[in-house]
């Protein structure tokens, strides 16, 4: 078989700089040795360019040259496969063929939507496309129970999520849709659409998204968005709405399959925007919202909040550090904030937050605005740190929204106390230290109220004050349920983020790329498990098919002295700094020994950055502010400040922000039969580590389904592909992965008649 699949005329691909692939053909074939095989081939590429190679039969079947192991050119499909649904059905699969189909779906036939196997890629379209409405819905659920290929209906997000209800139905088992993708690739909007479906299932849901106040469970469900992106969204210079933050939201099922509640956990909410933010990105939206929209409000309101002034003309307004450290300006195009602020004053009302308490929610967000605009300078000839009188006003305003004395702040903040050896003295902190500490505080505030938001809104949508992880071990698939009614089984959509590799990364980016390698690592074995299902169907022996894991580069990250423990043992010394972290990583990690060699990588800049050979490929990490990040908190006495608050609404947020830590990481410490670190705050990292344990853990109890979002063209241009990013993020997102584990084990597929038809006849060397 092998002398014929290079056989004359057959059409081949070519790696290519300016398109990525290009098309070629077999001109000449010849079998040159009889006696080892070995054949010549000549090819023709689109462009005329003649290539030719020397190749044992050997080399054929392996697909590689043995000595140079260099590949042949991938094998083309016929033009017959140009459309096909799912890409397993390519009897040649390998990059380009996957390329050319996605591309030819999506910018020819304006296909969003390819299977590949147990994945949907789902290309974004950056145009509205009616395919979302009630009668696709309907089409959809129509053909409830059926497989994908008894239908007649196209790819879709509406497939997927209908093959999680049913699946639950028929199972009585929890179900995941897991939503990845790169920033502006379209998660977002994927979920929203999932979950539009699933609240459909019982509903009508052309009300459920056009009725102003209905009170239905299917309507609080859904108007969780609109209050999560207010608060953890925001323009970045790569998407205008991009989510700061993963989120994981279970919609809870009875016994009859109706809705009758969610629960959301949320993922690191990026804080470092609070206080700072790129050219041309935004803070949160509901800053500006909350600006634009402010006229609405209460007059006492209006007057106590301080805002007026930045509702007229917000385009040179720039009162608030917090909202112009961009250059660029505060409008978002076809985005109206004031609109928006009274949409999510609605949600909040649904999802049971009163007025009266969304008015202490605009008081936190405005006493944050005038904190940021405390002036902090150099007290005369000296680092030491004073406030400017001339910002006396932004202080007094700020402690009165926050219900602080602004004189123990100013104390607190241009001066620390130290405690040597049971007596204590002030000692004045360095203008950068002030100006940390009070953005620290400032987005302190800011993530405790989002994490109470989350908390209200699992209260009111039927979790009750169960803390992360708790549910995972004492809950029962009878657990009680809000509004008396019995909670079954959950359906959850988990939007995070993909893969990040960006010209600088920094600890964010290696948080999200742990994330993705912990991620990246359950989606392999699960694809690997299919596919020896497929095989033993098949009678097929797999023993000799090996996957490459990425358990090492997880070890390097999590393990007893990895990346993580470092980073937590540095941020814990009062001496560490980014420089002593990066020194420790070195002299523990880089060793010749070392087993983690090979993936924890010298970093070309000395001692700036470190790398790490990612299965996407290897990203380094600038170590600037890493342990300022991690430690994320702020100091004891300005946690006493705000504590000791007037405003009892601060103190109840502070006291959740603290508390989401502290219950994460107990409950990892439990998990892991680690010693408890009792008296430690928590890290910005040790909470991200326990709470992805908590939801590979929960990942691993629910059937798992994937989405994989895909941006086609960095300029936002609808139907615009471009081949080159596409492939990248196919790499990344595990899509290619998965090809290779196939091809590692047998790479093409014909049923048994195609393979009669076309190998049936004799070889065609002369
Ligand atoms: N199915 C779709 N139909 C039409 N437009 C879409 C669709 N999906 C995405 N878009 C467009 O792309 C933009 C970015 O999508 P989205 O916010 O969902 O990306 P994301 O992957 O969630 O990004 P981030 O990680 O930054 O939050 C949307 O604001 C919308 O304009």
């Amino acid at each position: 078989m092998a002398e014929s699949i290079y056989s004359q005329g057959t059409k081949v691909w070519f790696e290519d700089k300016e398109s990525g692939w290009i098309p070629g053909e077999v001109s000449f074939c010849s079998l040159l040795a009889q006696e080892d095989g070995t054949v010549e081939l000549t090819f023709v590429n689109q462009r005329k360019k003649e290539i030719t190679m020397k190749a044992t039969l050997e080399d054929i079947a392996r697909n590689s040259m043995k000595d140079t192991k260099q590949s042949l050119p991938p094998l083309c499909n016929a033009p017959e496969y140009d459309q096909v649904n799912d890409l397993t059905q390519l009897p040649y699969l390998n990059e380009p063929s996957i390329l050319h189909v996605i591309r030819n779906r999506y910018s020819t036939h304006k296909q969003l939507y390819t299977y590949s196997g147990i994945v949907l890629v789902a290309i974004n379209p950056f145009t509205e496309v009616q395919i979302y409405g009630q009668d696709v819905i309907q089409m959809y659920a129509g053909a409830a129970g059926k497989k994908r290929d008894e239908i007649d209906l196209d790819p879709h997000l509406f497939t997927i999520a209908e093959e999680a209800y049913r699946a639950m139905q028929r199972d009585s088992r929890d179900q995941t849709i897991i939503v990845s993708g790169e920033s502006g690739a379209g998660k977002t909007e994927s979920a929203k659409y999932i979950m539009r479906y699933m609240a459909s299932m019982k509903s009508d849901v052309s009300n459920l998204i056009h009725e102003e106040a209905a009170s239905s469970v299917e309507h609080q469900v859904l108007a969780t968005n609109p209050i999560l992106e207010a608060f953890g969204n925001a323009k970045t210079s790569r998407n205008d709405n991009s989510s700061r933050f993963g989120k994981y939201i279970q919609i809870l099922f009875d016994s009859n399959s109706t809705i009758v509640g969610a629960r959301i956990r949320t993922y690191l909410l990026e804080r470092s925007r609070i206080s700072f933010q790129q050219r041309s990105e935004r803070n949160y939206h509901i800053f500006y919202q909350l600006c634009q929209g402010v006229a609405s409000l209460p007059d006492s309101e209006r007057a106590e909040f301080g805002l007026d002034g930045l509702d007229s003309d917000l385009t040179d307004g720039k009162e608030f550090r917090y909202l112009s450290s961009s250059s660029s300006s505060f409008k978002i195009e076809n985005v109206d904030d004031a609109a928006n602020f009274s949409a999510t004053r609605q949600a909040l009302s649904i999802v049971g937050i009163d007025s009266g308490k969304q008015l202490s929610i605009f008081r936190l967000l405005a006493g944050i605005l005038h904190l940021g605009n405390i002036d902090i300078q150099h007290r005369r000839d000296t680092k030491d740190a004073i406030i400017d009188h001339k910002s006396d006003i932004a202080l007094g305003k700020a402690m009165e929204l926050l219900g602080i004395s602004a004189e123990d702040f100013a104390r607190c903040t241009t001066k620390k106390v130290i405690d040597a050896r049971g007596e204590k003295y002030e000692s004045a902190r360095t203008v950068d230290q002030a100006v940390g500490v009070r953005d620290g505080v400032a987005k302190f505030i800011y993530d405790s109220v989002f994490d109470w938001l989350v908390r209200r809104i699992n209260e009111s949508l039927g979790e009750g004050s169960v803390v992360e992880g708790e549910e995972d071990e004492d809950r029962t698939y009878e657990k009680s349920s809000r509004k008396g009614q019995r909670e079954r089984t959950f359906i959850a959509v988990l939007d995070i983020y993909g893969f990040e590799h960006f010209q600088t990364n920094s600890f964010e980016q290696f948080c999200i790329n742990y994330a993705n390698e912990k991620l990246q690592q359950q989606f392999i074995s699960h694809v690997f498990k299919l596919e020896q299902a497929e095989y033993a169907l098949e009678s097929i022996d797999w023993t000799t098919i090996d996957f490459s894991d990425n358990q090492p580069c997880i070890d390097l990250i999590e393990g007893r002295l990895g990346i993580l423990a470092l980073l937590d043992e540095e941020s814990r010394l009062a001496t560490g700094t980014d420089d002593s972290f990066i020194e420790k990583l070195n002299s523990q990690l880089k060793s010749p020994s070392s087993q983690h060699k090979g993936i924890f990588k010298d970093h070309l800049h000395g001692n700036e950055a470190f790398t790490i050979a990612h299965y996407a490929g290897d990203v380094s990490y600038n170590i600037d502010g890493f342990l300022e990040k991690n430690r994320g908190t702020v100091p004891d006495e300005h946690r006493d400040l705000l504590m000791g608050s007037t405003n009892a609404f601060l103190r109840e947020v502070v006291e959740v922000g603290s508390n989401v830590g502290i219950d994460n990481h107990a409950t990892s410490n439990v998990h892991h039969s680690s010693k408890a670190v009792s008296g430690r705050k928590p890290t910005q990292c040790s909470i991200f580590k326990s709470s992805l344990f908590t939801l590979t853990e929960a990942l691993k109890q629910t059937s798992v389904h994937y989405i994989r979002c895909i941006k086609p063209n960095e300029d936002k241009t609808p139907w615009m592909f471009d081949g080159g990013l596409v492939a990248a993020q196919l790499r990344a997102c595990g899509v290619l992965e998965t090809i290779r584990i196939t091809s590692e084990g047998y790479p093409t597929r014909w049923k048994y008649e195609e393979f009669v038809d076309r190998y049936g006849k004799s070889p065609t060397y002369r």
